[in-house]
């Protein structure tokens, strides 16, 4: 790692991202600031740059220029299996589940990022390899209570409907024990009441699990239901950050995204 502590206070930190892929500039310094205990929004007409943005988080596209912070160090240069090892957790566009493995077996399978060996280590040190097996197996239990999949456990997910697949997936992004979850999109093609069952998840991820949340949402309602800070991006620009509120009776937002949505 590289850089000096930049804000302490912030989680998980974007900071005068720049990026490119040739002549489209898809992000323009973007900033952002994820607090504990903050459920960030972060929305913007299609092709504003927000999956861009995420995938700088996650470090699966490098900006030309700017820096990640993650608890104040300096992540910019790291692979995106090592942000997971930190504990930035992500959950895709569309499902990421196994179809034909349980729930329990799609969280269980969550956990692989954390496996300190694999078949050898299991082969030398079977006690301890046995002892992480039975402790991750517990977790699955806790995050199936949590997710309450208590019905689902041993169903095969491609048997499920899509709220409840979304759901596994959720549950595989917490099997890595995250300091920070983003999630894209996970509202996209669930019924309203599919979404309300998510939504009171991801504020249960926050208050009870303490765990941070940087969302891309298109479905507005949600957003401004659940965030407690918004940021909106236009064209790879920040053009408003603020409570939803605030963004709400922002007249460039107004103008540019949510139209008659937002009075
Ligand atoms: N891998 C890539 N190669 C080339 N151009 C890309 C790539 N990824 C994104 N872009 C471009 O960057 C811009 C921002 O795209 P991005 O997907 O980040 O927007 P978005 O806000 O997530 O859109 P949506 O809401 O439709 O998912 C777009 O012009 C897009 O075409």
């Amino acid at each position: 790692m590289v850089g000096k502590p930049a804000d302490a206070g912030a989680v998980l930190e974007a900071h005068d991202l720049c990026l490119r892929f040739g002549a489209v500039e898809a992000l323009k310094s973007v900033s952002l600031r994820v607090m504990p205990r903050q459920i960030h929004a972060v929305i913007g007409p299609n092709g504003a740059g927000k999956s861009s943005l995420l995938n700088c988080l996650s470090g699966f596209y490098r900006p030309q220029s700017g820096a990640v912070r993650f608890m104040g160090e300096d992540i910019s240069t790291l692979a995106p299996h090592r942000r997971a090892g930190l504990g930035i957790s992500r959950t895709f566009q569309g499902i990421q589940t196994y179809p034909s493995m349980t729930a329990r077996e799609n969280i269980l399978s969550g956990f692989h990022n954390r496996m300190k060996g694999g078949l050898f280590r299991a082969l030398l040190y079977w006690g301890p390899a046995r002892k992480e097996e039975e402790a991750f197996a517990a977790r699955a239990e806790d995050i199936i209570e949590f997710l309450e999949l208590e019905q689902e456990r041993h169903h095969p997910v491609g048997d499920m409907s899509y709220g409840m697949r979304k759901r596994v997936d959720l549950g595989r992004a917490l099997a890595l024990d995250p300091r920070i979850l983003i999630m894209d999109e996970p509202m996209a093609g669930m019924s309203p009441e599919e979404k309300g069952d998510l939504a009171r998840f991801v504020l249960d991820i926050r208050d009870g699990l303490d765990i941070p949340i940087v969302l891309v949402e298109h479905d507005m309602e949600v957003v401004m239901d659940i965030s407690d800070r918004v940021t909106v991006i236009d064209f790879g620009q920040v053009i408003a950050s603020g409570t939803p509120d605030e963004v709400r009776a922002n007249p460039a937002v107004i103008a540019a995204y949510l139209g008659g949505e937002a009075a």
